[in-house]
């Protein structure tokens, strides 16, 4: 009875939802034998357990979703992984596995995708991050909740084990800020963060509601050698990197003592892998911080000029930027993702910093060879 009483309120919102049928939603519950399997409370592995699932990242072009796509390629298979954005990849991604055209606001085009390739898992990484957000929030509204409204409804009806990041950016000034727990008042100012909050709050409501295995990480800051920020304001330590090591110097657009969580690439890639992995009775929670370090722009450049002891700063601070970054946390709290599916970091600043100009250094003589 619960389970017939849940695929009725899952009928009835497929078809009050703006792109949903209610035959789409009877369609996905007839494909399995037992019909609590993607809408009942159940909480089951939604994607083949003994198989490798077949992934689609959505938003694919951006800093995270090469690397991510080439970490789950390794352990899923070349073609078990498919990366999707509006934009037309460079030949080097084109040419390392399977790539395709997907506008996250095109739910048609979205459904038809995860139906012809059989998407069992999506990792939806497409979003207009915090500074452009605060440019265009309109666009921002559009592409970070229209779009995500989109891919909830997709992953529900098709039963998909859905991956979506939230951000230090869903934290705001009335929240604790060194650290921020995983439960906290979150009043973000921007509307990046207020549209990621709402992700949350989705993605958990449909987990509860429609057995959705939805799975969040609010990830810090990232930093990465061969991919660039796509307009964030964690964007700055990014750049000191590549303009250390091109010109040997940087104007920072954060005061120095601006301090705020960030993640090496590769601890981030694995957090997401790992927690995707973890079997759906370990989590507690539906929605995790994950730490790693913390630095201002000041000690990111006394790790730098250990290295490059020539390097110049100079502060031009952006006030929007600035408001931003004066209400996210210092640290995040994330000792219930440690317990629930073993995380930690591997990348403290020194070692961080170490790697990328280890990559940086050697991507330049690379091209300088060529
Ligand atoms: N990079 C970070 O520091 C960081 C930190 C916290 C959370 N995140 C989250 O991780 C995810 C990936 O971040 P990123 O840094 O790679 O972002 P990014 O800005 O570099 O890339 C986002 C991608 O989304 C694509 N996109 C925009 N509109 C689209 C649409 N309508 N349909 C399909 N794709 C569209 C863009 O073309 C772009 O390639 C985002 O959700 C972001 O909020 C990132
Ligand atoms: C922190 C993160 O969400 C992103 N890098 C931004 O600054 O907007």
């Amino acid at each position: 009875m619960p389970v017939m009483q849940l695929l009725r309120g899952a009928v009835k919102h497929a078809g009050s939802g703006p792109r949903c049928s209610v035959q789409r939603v009877i369609s996905a519950a007839r494909g399995v034998s037992s019909s609590s399997r993607h809408f009942g409370r159940t909480h089951p592995q939604s994607c083949a357990d003994t198989d490798h699932p077949k992934v689609l990242i959505t938003g694919g072009l951006g800093q995270l979703g090469v690397g991510l796509a080439k970490l789950l390629r390794r352990r899923f298979g070349k073609n078990n992984v498919i990366l999707s954005d509006i934009r037309k990849p460079p030949n080097h991604v084109y040419h390392n596995g399977p790539f395709i055209f997907s506008d996250i606001l095109d739910s048609k085009n979205l459904r038809e995708i995860v139906v012809n390739n059989n998407i069992s898992w999506l990792v939806h990484y497409s979003a207009v991050l915090s500074a452009v957000g605060e440019n265009n929030v309109a666009l921002a509204k559009e592409v970070n909740i229209t779009g995500l409204h989109n891919i909830l409804d997709i992953a529900a009806e098709h039963g998909l084990r859905l991956f979506v990041p939230s951000t230090i950016g869903a934290f705001g000034p009335s929240s604790p800020r060194d650290p921020a727990p995983e439960l906290c008042v979150q009043r973000p100012r921007t509307i990046y963060g207020v549209s990621k909050v709402h992700a949350e709050l989705m993605g958990e409501y449909y987990h509860h509601r429609y057995g959705l295995d939805f799975r969040c990480l609010r990830y810090p800051g990232i930093i990465s050698a061969d991919s660039q920020p796509g307009g964030g304001t964690t964007d700055y330590a990014v750049q000191m990197f590549h303009a250390a090591v091109k010109t040997g110097c940087f104007e920072c657009n954060l005061r120095s003592d601006t301090r705020l969580p960030m993640m090496y690439i590769d601890d981030c890639l694995r957090a997401t892998l790992e927690f995707l992995e973890a079997p759906a009775e370990s989590l507690l929670s539906r929605t995790y911080n994950i730490n790693a370090t913390s630095f201002t722009p000041h000690d990111l450049v006394r790790e730098l000029q250990k290295a490059l002891p020539g390097l110049k700063i100079t502060y031009n601070v952006d006030p929007v930027l600035q408001a931003i970054a004066d209400g996210w946390p210092m640290a995040l709290e994330d000792g219930a993702a440690q317990r629930d599916w073993g995380w930690k970091h591997e990348y403290d600043l020194s070692e961080l910093v170490r790697t990328m100009l280890t990559h940086i250094s050697t991507g330049n003589q690379l091209a300088q060879a060529y």
